[in-house]
């Protein structure tokens, strides 16, 4: 049975939704006698738009009561709507429409949110209800992915309520019957989710990121969690790492039984807590990827190889098993999931294995890794999960920068990160979009340098302006052994520089550096910085 959608309020008589064409929040798309909604935004605010859409034929305004209220001092017979929740009503109403004109929703729509691993998970949901033979797509940072071809939603994490109603159902009549659709905090906060019937949600972690949006953590969490707190229904499917420490694991759990949610919690058990219903009782990295031993409900399962390097990508495959299994699995369809894990592959541009450069004859290969890493914990993550993939004698490099128009925050604490978890830094830019590159690498830069200086090292950090440069010089610097990280871009194929888009591939330009260099020379690789560590 599909979760029922909560109650459009204010309402319109079901006369008038018949006849609606369309609900947009954008005055410039606004249809003949269809529906706009006024949304405060960054720059504008939606209400100042009120008289272009009626213009353009707009039968319905919905609006908060201030708007509604100034606007009717000067146009008393505009049709006009007061809602307290504008954006809500909008994603209901894209979802009751969308409903009436393409079909029916698909079966089973699942959300991942968190701070890092929402795409992993995912993907990796996605390829598990594929190996149970089932049609699925996923939503989120790699657009659309499914093997029906349909329009790519707009590019963002989470689409806008219109887009991502019409992508769903879309999606159900092309027989999509499974779909997950990644949670971002900004989505959730502008309820762009609030019309989506959910089955399941999860949780990844929650770590510093975005607060030049949400101010702070605690309002950071607190937009994660209406996921849980509002937006799921009872009797669906709530799960969670143990990452998501302390407090906030706490909250979730409260409100999974709080509000009848089905809980789940995978991942490693910490000391003195409760024990995962997919426990993770060993994992070995090894170089095809990790040896893994898993315990569900305190049963001890098969040791098994899980063919994906991070072990991070173990829990966001585990808790992708969690959404995969309807609530009342029993033991046969847990080990049958769990059987999938060893034929899951890598998710572009996360902790991917771009080349291996040979080194001489009996050296260690040199291994280039490019990720999607752009927060201080997922730089953390992500190289002590590379760390055992270095060789003896070899040293582990990232190339690292800061998007642009982001958290400044984050900045220092990324280039920290960089230098507790790596041999040598090489800081360049990532996105700079409207912000100057020198200044974003120069706040890097800072908290790589304080970090060293509060550890008494020596360790290299070099700032390269940039990136095709940088990962240039980390190429031709690698020797035996080695590993580089190319962090921060992943499977993106652009670079942002202002507002334009110029053709930029990680992974693409680390895997011809490493092809070029190999065919060089037998000669010694060269320090990319000329010094010593
Ligand atoms: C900060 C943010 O989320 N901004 C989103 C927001 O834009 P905005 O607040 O700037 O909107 P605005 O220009 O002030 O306009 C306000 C309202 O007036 C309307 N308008 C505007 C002009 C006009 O002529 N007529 C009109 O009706 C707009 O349609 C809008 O409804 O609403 C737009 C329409 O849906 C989004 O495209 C836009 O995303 C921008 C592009 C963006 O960069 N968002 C990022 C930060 C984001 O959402 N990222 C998350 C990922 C985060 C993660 O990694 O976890 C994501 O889900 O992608
Ligand atoms: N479970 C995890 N814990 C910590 N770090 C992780 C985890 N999963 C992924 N990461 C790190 O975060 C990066 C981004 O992963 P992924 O794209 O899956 O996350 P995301 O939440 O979708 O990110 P975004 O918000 O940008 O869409 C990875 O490349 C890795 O460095
Ligand atoms: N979804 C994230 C992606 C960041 C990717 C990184 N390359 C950057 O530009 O900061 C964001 O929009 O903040
Ligand atoms: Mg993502």
């Amino acid at each position: 049975m599909k979760p029922a959608l909560p109650p459009l309020t204010p309402a319109l008589a079901p006369e008038v939704l018949e006849r609606l064409p369309a609900v947009t929040a954008d005055s410039r798309t606004v249809t003949p006698g269809g529906v706009f909604v006024a949304l405060p935004g960054a720059h504008h605010n939606g209400s100042a738009f009120i008289p272009q859409a009626l213009a353009a034929g707009a039968r319905l305004v919905v609006a908060d009561p201030a708007s509604v209220e100034a606007f009717k001092a000067t146009h008393p017979d505009a049709p006009l709507h007061s809602c307290p929740d504008p954006a809500r009503w909008l994603a209901l109403m894209a979802e009751e429409l969308a409903r009436r004109h393409q079909g029916p929703a698909p079966d089973c729509v699942v959300a991942v949110t968190g701070t890092n691993g929402k795409t992993s998970t995912a993907d990796f949901l996605r390829q598990l209800w594929k190996r149970e033979g089932l049609t699925a797509a996923s939503i989120g940072t790699l657009g659309l992915v499914s093997d029906v071809a349909l329009p790519a939603p707009p590019a963002l994490t989470t689409p806008d309520a219109v887009s991502m109603a019409s992508a769903l159902h879309d999606l159900a009549q092309a027989g999509v019957n499974h779909v997950v659709v990644e949670a971002s905090s900004h989505g959730l906060a502008q309820r762009r989710l609030d019309g989506v019937p959910l089955k399941g949600a999860g949780f990844t972690n929650l770590t510093r990121d975005h607060l030049d949006y949400h101010g702070t953590m605690a309002d950071y969490g607190t937009a994660k969690m209406r996921l849980f707190d509002t937006l799921l229904p009872p009797g669906a499917v709530a799960a969670a790492v143990t990452a998501l420490e302390g407090a906030w694991l706490e909250r979730l759990r409260a409100t999974a039984q709080s509000r009848g949610l089905h809980w789940r919690l995978v991942g490693e058990r910490s000391k003195g807590g409760e024990r995962p219903w997919l426990e993770v009782l060993e994992a070995m990295p090894e170089p095809g990827g990790q040896r893994v031993q898993l315990a569900w409900q305190g049963k001890a399962l098969p040791p098994f190889l899980f063919p994906v390097p991070g072990r991070f990508q173990l829990d966001n495959a585990l808790l992708a098993l969690a959404l995969c299994a309807p609530a009342g699995t029993g033991e046969g369809t847990v080990k049958r999931l769990v059987g999938h894990l060893e034929h899951l592959k890598g998710v572009p541009g996360r902790c991917e294995c771009c080349a291996m450069l040979p080194q001489g004859a009996g050296a260690s290969p040199a291994a280039l890794y490019v990720d999607y890493a752009h927060t201080p914990d997922a730089l953390e993550k992500v190289l002590d999960s590379l760390r055992p993939h270095v060789a003896p004698g070899g040293r582990l490099w990232v190339v690292l920068g800061a998007g642009g128009d982001r958290d400044r925050g984050k900045r220092p604490l990324m280039g920290a990160a960089a230098v507790r978890g790596a041999d040598g830094v090489i800081i360049t830019d990532d996105n700079p979009r409207h912000e100057d590159p020198a200044a974003i690498r120069q706040a890097v830069l800072e908290g790589a340098l304080a970090e060293r200086a509060a550890q008494h090292q020596s360790k290299l950090i070099h700032e390269v302006a940039g990136r095709a440069q940088a990962l240039q010089q980390a190429v031709a610097g690698l020797g035996p052994g080695d590993v580089l990280l190319v962090a921060g871009k992943g499977h993106e194929k652009g670079q942002i520089i202002g507002d334009e888009v110029h053709p930029f591939d990680d992974r693409a330009l680390t895997a011809a550096l490493a092809h070029a260099q190999a065919l060089q020379s037998n000669a010694p690789p060269a320090n990319p910085t000329g010094e010593q560590p």
